[in-house]
């Protein structure tokens, strides 16, 4: 049985279909990376998956049972969590504070602060500063951060490089990475960057206008086929 199942999922802003019947599933310990051009509906779908966007039919499956009438915050204390784009976090609270929110709602478990500010870059230097004053790159960490202290088993984060230097992604990749190896959780990134969500995953999905245009182990995808379905080049045409 599968962690995670997405079964022919839609969902909608007002008259337009942002998401046109997705279907896909992650097994325990997968990274699953999700590409697309802007408005493809990758945010939509993981704003419907973690239940904070209405789905119009279809179905999300967590271990098995479909959660589809289970609430946002009911879903992070199963362990499916979000860091959403745009990182929301609290400006006006310290990082401290703002991990601290996530402890008292999320899943207990081994991350607790120490660990979590141990494991993403530059968490233990800004820990008492206010969010508001903080880099693209500081923001991201305390998302991720805030994320890990609701001790996901499937760790969605929506955009993860977007907006950030090269040093700051390089960074943020390597504790990921790291993460990725030590850690029980099974991820679903959207990110921009072909060349790292390729590298990081094991399944990529390149999203086209709401639906999958192409899927496939990550290390067997040709970029030029993504590309393609990227951007909706027809077969045959020059990309
Ligand atoms: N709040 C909203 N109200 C109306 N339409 C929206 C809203 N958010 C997204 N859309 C539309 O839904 C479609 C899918 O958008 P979505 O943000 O899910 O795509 P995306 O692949 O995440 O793109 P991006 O990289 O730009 O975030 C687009 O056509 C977009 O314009």
């Amino acid at each position: 049985m599968s962690m995670l199942s997405i079964e022919n999922l839609v969902a909608n802003h007002g008259l337009l279909n942002a998401v046109k019947g997705v279907s896909f599933s992650v097994e325990k310990g997968d990274v699953l990376s999700i590409v697309g051009s802007n408005g493809a509906g990758k945010t939509t779908l993981f704003r419907a998956i973690s239940g904070v966007h209405p789905i119009v039919s279809g179905s999300v499956l967590l271990d098995g049972d479909a959660i589809d009438n289970v609430s946002a915050n009911r879903r992070v204390e199963k362990g499916l969590v979000m860091v959403p784009e745009g990182r929301r976090l609290f400006s006006d609270m310290t990082v401290k504070e703002n991990l601290m929110v996530a402890a008292e709602h999320g899943r207990k478990g081994d991350w607790v602060l120490d660990k979590v500010v141990d494991a993403l870059p530059g968490l233990k230097s800004i820990v008492n500063k206010r969010a508001g004053g903080l880099s693209g790159g500081q923001r991201q960490s305390v998302a991720i951060g805030r994320a890990l202290m609701s001790n996901p088993t499937i760790l969605l984060i929506d955009e993860v490089s977007l907006g950030l230097s090269p040093i700051a992604i390089g960074e943020l990749y390597e504790s990921l990475d790291h993460l990725k190896q030590k850690l029980d959780v099974t991820f679903i990134i959207v990110e921009q960057d072909l060349n790292r969500a390729i590298t990081f995953s094991d399944h990529t999905i390149c999203m086209l206008e709401g639906s999958i245009e192409l899927e496939g182990k990550s290390s067997t995808l040709d970029k030029k086929d993504i590309y393609a379905a990227y951007f909706g080049v027809e077969e045959g045409a020059d990309a």
